[in-house]
This record gives C-alpha cells, structure tokens and sequence, in this order.
C-alpha cells in the first residue's frame, strides 16, 4: 500500500522567494513524473495559477486567502481527494503556500488528512539569498520556519558574490535543524531531489509528526500575514506605462511585492507585461498576448504598513482615461528599463 501513497510536498517561501519559479521548473523537468499541483493566492487574483497553468496536468487553485486560514483540514481533504483520484495517476502533489502562510500550518494540515491515498512528503523552503538578511530582519519568524523545513532551496544565487552567498549559506544551514541546503538559480534544482524519496509506511523518520507540531503550536497572531495588507487590481482597460512607473517609482517601502500581468494598450498591443517585483527589485518581463486571451491587466500588492486605499486610488489612476490619453510607443521609455537585456528569462 505504501508505494502507492501519493507524497505531498508542502512548497513555502518568503513573498517572492522563487516559490513558483521553482514550481515551473519542477513542472518542465519531471521527466515523466506526474504533478500534482495545489496553488495558494493570496491576492484575489488567481497570479500564480495562471503562472504554472499550461504546464500541469491537474492543478487546484484555492483562491482568496491565505491557506492555512481559510481552509481546514477537511477541506483541504476535499482538494487532495480531486487530485488523488486514480484517473489523475499522479505521482507527486506539490503545494504551493502563499508566501505568507505558516508553513508548520500546512504541515499539520496534511499530516491531519484522512485521505488514505496521500503521505507528507517533506516541507521544501525557499530562501531568497539576496533578501535574505533584509527579510530576517523584518520578520523573525523566517528562523522558525527554517528549522521545521526538510529541504531549503537558496534561490537567486545569481544575484549574490560568491563570499556573500558563503556567509548567507553557512547562516541558513545554522538555522536549520536537519534540511539539506541546496543553491539555486532561478529555482533550478534537480526533480530527484524533492520526489524520488523513499517513502515507508507512516512517517518518514526524521521528519516532523502531527505530535511535534501539536507540541510547538503557535498562536495564530504570530502569522505574518496578520499586518499584511493585500491591493489588486483588475482593469479591462490598459495602463498608461508613464503613470504606472510614477506609481512604481514612488512606490513605499513597506510594499514588499508586486506581481501580475499588464496591458499596455497601443503603446505595445502585441505584448503582456509580466511583471514582479520583491522590495526594491522590479522587473517587467514581456511576451506576446496569448492567443485569444482577453486583454486585461491584473495586479496583486502586498506590503505592510501601506496605505490600501490610497494605493488603491493610485493605481486605479493609472488606467487609460481615453482616446486623447492613449499613450504611444514612447511612453514605454520607463518600462524598458526594467526589462532584462542580458539576465536568463526566469521563466
Ligand atoms: N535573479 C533571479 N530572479 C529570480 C530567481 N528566482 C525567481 N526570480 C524572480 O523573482 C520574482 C519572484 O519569483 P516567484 O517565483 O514569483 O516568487 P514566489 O515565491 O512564488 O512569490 P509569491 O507568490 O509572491 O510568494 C520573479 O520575478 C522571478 O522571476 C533567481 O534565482 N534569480
């Protein structure tokens, strides 16, 4: 019976940590593995299911909220139960937490599952090697979750020295209480390592039990979602590039991140701006509109002591007022620049 049971990897991270990265990767690179993805938004705009769409068999998105919040473990039993049906025959179920979920949450969640066909495959957590410091500063918590994890990823390596990534590994390795701590690039990491485990009945020895968890229960005020206020913006008509980058520019410091799809209008009509940003790091990604997609433009900011509604208006002034306010191609002067010329195109 053990070998058939479905391991399922609880994927956390920081917001913008390189969670769905990672999550792409793991998709192209399966070499047959069959995933299973659960993906959790935190914003109300399904983000990070549209960025592993087409690449996945079967993929659950569970909206609004924050996962370990807004779902119990009976409906989490509900998801797991579609995912694990014979006729999926997947190998592997990934979920992707919001990068502000508890991770000792969902852990818990899925140790708690009455759902025969699964076993907990491992809690995999993401580090930003470049934000490292500034986000442990900001939130403690980072340490707790590192010392639960089974397998860290420290991701954007390409954007640290070599003696700087030395020093951030030998603190994360510290932290940890048994994880391997593997670099990464863009979330590049072998498939083998997260699903090719061997899986004995029960538990895997080693890792964290219903038990443990139980004995180190948190109060859910020490989520870090609780001071997190969430702005989306969902327009069906496009953006002036002038104004958004005004926005962006000025951007508060509290508001850690930014992610989502723009629509340009006539100033680029052929492409669709992705576009991330994780504190002061922005980047505009574009490709071309896919066919027969609605043209729309859907953002999600998360931040921390930011005003949500100003931030509201803001962004809701920097939709295109009408034809005497159609940008042209030169307004997209600002946007470009944060467009990478030489870096790989993190897919
Ligand atoms: N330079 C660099 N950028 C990366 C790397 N990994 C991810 N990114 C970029 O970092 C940004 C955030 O990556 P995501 O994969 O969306 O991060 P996430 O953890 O899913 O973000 P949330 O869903 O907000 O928690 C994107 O612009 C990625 O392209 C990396 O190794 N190097």
């Amino acid at each position: 019976m053990s070998t058939q049971q479905i391991p399922v990897v609880v994927l956390a991270g920081f917001l913008g940590s390189g969670k769905t990265t990672l999550l792409n990767h793991l998709l192209r690179s399966a070499r047959g593995t069959r995933i299973g993805v659960m993906v959790n938004d935190f914003g109300s705009i399904g983000i990070d299911a549209m960025s592993v769409a087409g690449q996945v068999g079967s993929t659950v998105s569970l909206g609004n909220g924050c996962l370990c919040c807004a779902v119990d473990a009976s409906e989490l039993d509900e998801y797991l139960e579609k995912l694990t049906r014979p006729a999926a025959s997947l190998d592997v179920i990934v979920i992707e937490a919001s990068g502000l979920a508890e991770p000792q949450e969902l852990v818990r969640m899925v140790l708690a599952s009455e759902n025969e066909r699964i076993v907990y495959g491992g809690l995999v957590q993401v580090v930003d090697a470049a934000e490292f410091h500034a986000t442990r500063e900001r939130h403690p918590e980072t340490d707790r979750h590192l010392k639960i994890a089974d397998l860290v990823v420290l991701n954007k390596t390409d954007r640290v020295a070599q003696e700087e990534l030395t020093a951030v590994h030998d603190i994360v390795a510290g932290l940890t209480d048994r994880a391997v701590v593997l670099r990464a690039a863009h979330g590049r990491v072998d498939p083998e390592v997260l699903f090719d485990r061997v899986v004995p009945d029960g538990e895997i020895e080693g890792q964290l039990s219903f038990d443990d968890l139980r004995a180190e229960e948190d109060e859910h005020h020490a989520h870090p979602h609780a001071a997190y206020e969430t702005v989306s913006l969902d327009a069906d008509v496009p953006l002036h590039p002038r104004r958004l980058m005004d926005f962006l520019d000025a951007r508060p410091e509290g508001l850690y991140r930014i992610k989502g799809f723009v629509d340009f209008g006539a100033a680029d009509p052929d492409n669709r701006y992705t576009v991330h940003a994780v504190g002061r790091f922005l980047r505009f990604y574009p490709a071309p509109w896919p066919a027969g997609e609605e043209r729309r433009t859907q953002l999600v900011l998360i931040g921390s002591a930011v005003d949500g509604r100003a931030l509201r208006e803001q962004l809701a002034a920097c939709r295109v007022g009408g034809p005497q306010d159609a940008p042209d191609e030169h307004s997209m002067w600002g946007v470009l620049r944060y467009v990478p010329q030489t870096e790989q195109e993190p897919q």
